[in-house]
């Protein structure tokens, strides 16, 4: 806006200059439009800047908190369905507005999302708290839809071996399968979010290329998902790896149609969560307490702790409507249940150190 008014304004400034004589005209005009010709240059370089400043400012982001599926199913001993929901209340305390609750696949495969139904059909749900659950094909969605669903996800990757072990088909196929459910969802007005794996590497394949990433989302984004969350399933990303794929990615939709999923098995979550910021993607998938991983991505760790994740955006003044202490409890909770010490290095610290939060 500055340039273009200033522009007029020199423009104007010219008309009335070219009306003089240059060597007879009055030298104080002139050095009045030299004066002006800078002021132009330098506004026009400052708009830039601060442009640039704006684009890239994420003030707040929305958490999708995936511990009680993604943290839980792989879990070697069964959880108790009581645990998972008394998990997924005490997180609905902590002001997130996304919980992913269980997934609709096949207990012989993922035993310990067995109990979905019970689990869904258990929780105190809150009015203006989402509830999503995983459904990899019409079976899954339409059980979940018996269970009370009202939003679901579908999950494909951008790695075929991964595809095969994951969901026993090609990602061709997978697309399919996601297609009927995607129609089917929106038949009973049910939101559909999206799922792509393996977005930097892949435990089978290796590296993996962002226009394969690309390629995915971008079917699934003409089918109907509403967002789609990026995993680095095996943590092995790094901000240059993610800033590769993102640059790829976000040619296909704009970055407010996008969530990240970082695993942190490399110790890479955060700094990729931050490097996701600067693109501008404002959903950011964590576990509490950084539990999990993916059954059929062995030696990968939990996603990124919620408690970390909500320590580093605060204290970078975004903000994300969540409650720091609640959610510390509800890890310590989740944590004590398994018998075992939290992966989030602000629950562990706040045992000794009681800082303001
Ligand atoms: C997709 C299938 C079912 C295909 O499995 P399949 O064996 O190819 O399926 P099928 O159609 O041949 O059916 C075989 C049996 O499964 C049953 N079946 C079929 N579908 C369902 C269903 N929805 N719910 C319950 N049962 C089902 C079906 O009824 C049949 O039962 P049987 O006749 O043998 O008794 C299987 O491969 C599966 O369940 N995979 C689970 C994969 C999974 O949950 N992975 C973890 C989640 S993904 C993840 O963690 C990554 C993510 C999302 O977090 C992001 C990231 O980190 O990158």
């Amino acid at each position: 806006m500055y340039p273009k008014m200033c522009e007029r304004y020199i423009c104007h400034l010219l008309s009335i200059l070219t009306t003089y004589d240059r060597q007879s005209a009055d030298v104080s005009l002139q050095i009045l439009y030299i004066i002006y010709t800078e002021i132009y240059l330098i506004l026009i370089m400052l708009s830039r800047t601060f442009s640039k400043f704006i684009k890239r400012s994420v003030s707040s982001v929305r958490i999708v908190e995936v511990g009680p599926r993604d943290g839980l199913q792989n879990e070697p001993k069964i959880v108790p369905a009581t645990t998972k929901i008394e998990l997924i209340n005490r997180l609905s305390k902590t002001g997130l507005k996304n919980i992913e609750a269980t997934s609709f696949v096949s207990a012989k495969w993922v035993p310990q999302m067995g109990d979905n139904a019970e689990v869904l059909q258990g929780i105190d749900k809150v009015d203006g708290i989402s509830y999503p659950v995983l459904t990899p094909n019409l079976k899954g969605f339409e059980s979940a839809i018996a269970a009370g669903a009202k939003e679901v996800a579908v999950f494909g990757a951008a790695s075929e071996s991964f595809t095969k072990k994951n969901v026993n088909c090609s990602i061709a196929e997978s697309i399919e399968r996601f297609k009927s459910v995607i129609d089917a969802a929106k038949e009973k007005n049910i939101k559909v979010r999206g799922y792509v794996s393996t977005v930097v590497g892949c435990p089978y394949e290796g590296k993996i290329k962002p226009s394969a990433v690309a390629m995915v989302s971008e079917k699934l984004f003409t089918m109907g998902c509403y967002e789609i969350s990026l995993g680095d399933t095996i943590g092995v990303g790094t901000p240059g790896t993610f800033k590769e794929m993102l640059k790829e990615v976000l040619k296909v939709a704009p970055a407010d149609k996008f969530a990240v999923h970082c695993h942190d098995t490399y110790g890479q979550a955060l700094p990729n969560i931050l490097t996701s910021l600067e693109f501008d993607i404002a959903v950011v998938d964590a576990s509490v307490s950084g539990l999990g991983g993916c059954p059929y991505a062995r030696g990968a760790s939990g996603n990124a702790a919620t408690e970390d994740v909500v320590y580093m955006l605060h204290g970078c003044g975004v903000k994300t409507g969540i409650d720091l202490e609640l959610l510390i409890d509800a890890g310590k909770f989740i944590c004590e249940e398994l018998g075992r010490q939290s992966e989030s290095k602000v629950n562990r610290a706040t045992r000794k150190i009681k800082p303001k939060l």
